[in-house]
């Protein structure tokens, strides 16, 4: 039991979490230290993907360090790896790709969400991979005279950033079909500082365009003088395109047991206590639910907190929390000198960006969320 807990262990429960992502592992780690109840973390990597930092390893190879940390330090014994191919609600088990079964009373699926390298890795990635793609990926970029963004949400905008930054005479272009930059969600002040602060390293940006030879192009690698046209009739010139388009949700192994809670998105209903619709003891969290917000870490971490004190209040014989929503705040680095930010209603300009986000992209903080030192 967790020292100075109050609470009544129970041998009957087994909580299992698939998705050691920011929700997942942060949510094994307290869930283990409340001693509530024997908790197995599962995921298909052996280290959690630390992807806000994933662009500046993109530029930055010291900056790796932080990128992957490792479960079995994280969680020790708690921790199983492997990827879950298959969710079998009337046996509540979970099978494993290697064919292992994995028994549960209590299951919370934080799978997350995948999108295109370089901003995500593969499910099963190891460390040693991750290391190799991104060394990889950085001569592509180094290679590349100009670089050209397909897409101008978080992940274009701050990877036109880090490749200004560290390379000030790359042309760097970026092309979005929306006429917002990083999201719908944020405010007409935080539009026009973002755009200001791309301005200011002389990242190109088009707004209200879109690609239209997708099909005719090599992404994520460095090939001379491709031409990427747009639907509004412009002919760009690029030797590095890099798609940065959206994510999808991570449902494969859920899929048909959990059909009727699943969005046209492929995303779970959940309630206001984050259970899966139909499903009392299956709870759902971050980028895999259908809550109507912008999916983030920052939110993950506010399901958690949830799931958690509801799980004990249950325990407990009390009364459980309702979510009441997360208030957005956005900060988007460009660069590791400044960016654009909105948070609790106030705007950020570039000094505020680089102290509270853009100088180590949250490694200290993510790091001793889940009990672990920062590697030197
Ligand atoms: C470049 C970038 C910058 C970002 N910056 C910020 C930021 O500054 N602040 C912020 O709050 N958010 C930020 N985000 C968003 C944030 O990363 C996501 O919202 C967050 O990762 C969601 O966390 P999660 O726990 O839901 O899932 P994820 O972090 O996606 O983790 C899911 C985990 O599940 C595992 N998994 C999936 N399927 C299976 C399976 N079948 N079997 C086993 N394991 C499985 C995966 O391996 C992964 O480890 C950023 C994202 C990117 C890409």
């Amino acid at each position: 039991m967790g020292a100075g807990s109050s609470v009544t262990p129970r041998d009957d429960m087994h909580l299992v979490i698939v998705g050691g992502g920011y929700g997942g592992s942060y949510f094994a780690v307290q869930m283990i230290k409340s001693g509530l109840c024997k908790v197995t973390l599962i995921d298909g990597r052996d280290a959690m993907f630390h992807s806000i930092g994933a662009l500046r390893t993109v530029v930055d190879e010291d900056y790796f360090k932080y990128l992957c940390i490792p479960y079995d330090q994280m969680v020790g014994d708690s921790f199983t790896q492997g990827e879950v191919s298959n969710l079998d609600t009337a046996s509540k088990t979970l099978t494993l790709k290697d064919g292992k079964t994995v028994n549960y009373t209590h299951l919370v699926i934080a799978s997350g969400s995948r999108s295109g390298f370089p901003s995500k890795v593969a499910v099963d990635a190891s460390t040693e991979e991750v290391k190799r793609l991104y060394d990889e990926y950085r001569k592509e970029v180094v290679a590349a005279k100009r670089v050209l963004m397909i897409g101008g949400g978080a992940v274009g905008v701050e990877l036109a950033g880090e490749i200004k930054t560290e390379f000030p005479d790359k042309e760097v272009t970026i092309v979005s079909s929306s006429e917002f930059l990083v999201t719908t969600r944020t405010k007409s002040a935080f539009q026009k500082n973002i755009k200001e602060s791309l301005r200011k390293k002389n990242v190109t940006v088009i707004l209200g365009d879109r690609v239209s030879n997708l099909d005719d192009l090599t992404l994520n690698k460095h090939v001379e003088g491709q031409v990427v046209k747009t639907t509004g009739g412009k002919e760009l010139t690029a030797d590095l395109v890099v798609p940065c388009t959206g994510i999808t949700v991570n449902n494969q192994f859920f899929k048909q047991a959990l059909a009727g809670a699943l969005t046209e998105h492929g995303a779970l209903e959940v309630n206001e206590y984050f259970q899966v619709k139909g499903h009392e003891k299956i709870y759902a969290m971050g980028d895999v639910t259908n809550v109507n917000e912008e999916k983030m870490a920052y939110t993950a971490k506010i399901h958690a907190d949830l799931i958690k004190s509801n799980l004990l209040a249950e325990a407990g014989g009390k009364t459980k929390k309702a979510y009441q929503g997360a208030r957005v705040a956005m900060v988007v680095p460009v660069g590791r000198t400044g960016g654009a930010g909105q948070f609790m209603g106030m705007q950020l300009g570039d000094f505020a960006v680089k102290m509270f986000k853009a100088e180590d992209l949250f490694a200290k903080s993510i790091w001793s969320d889940l009990g672990m030192k920062l590697p030197q």
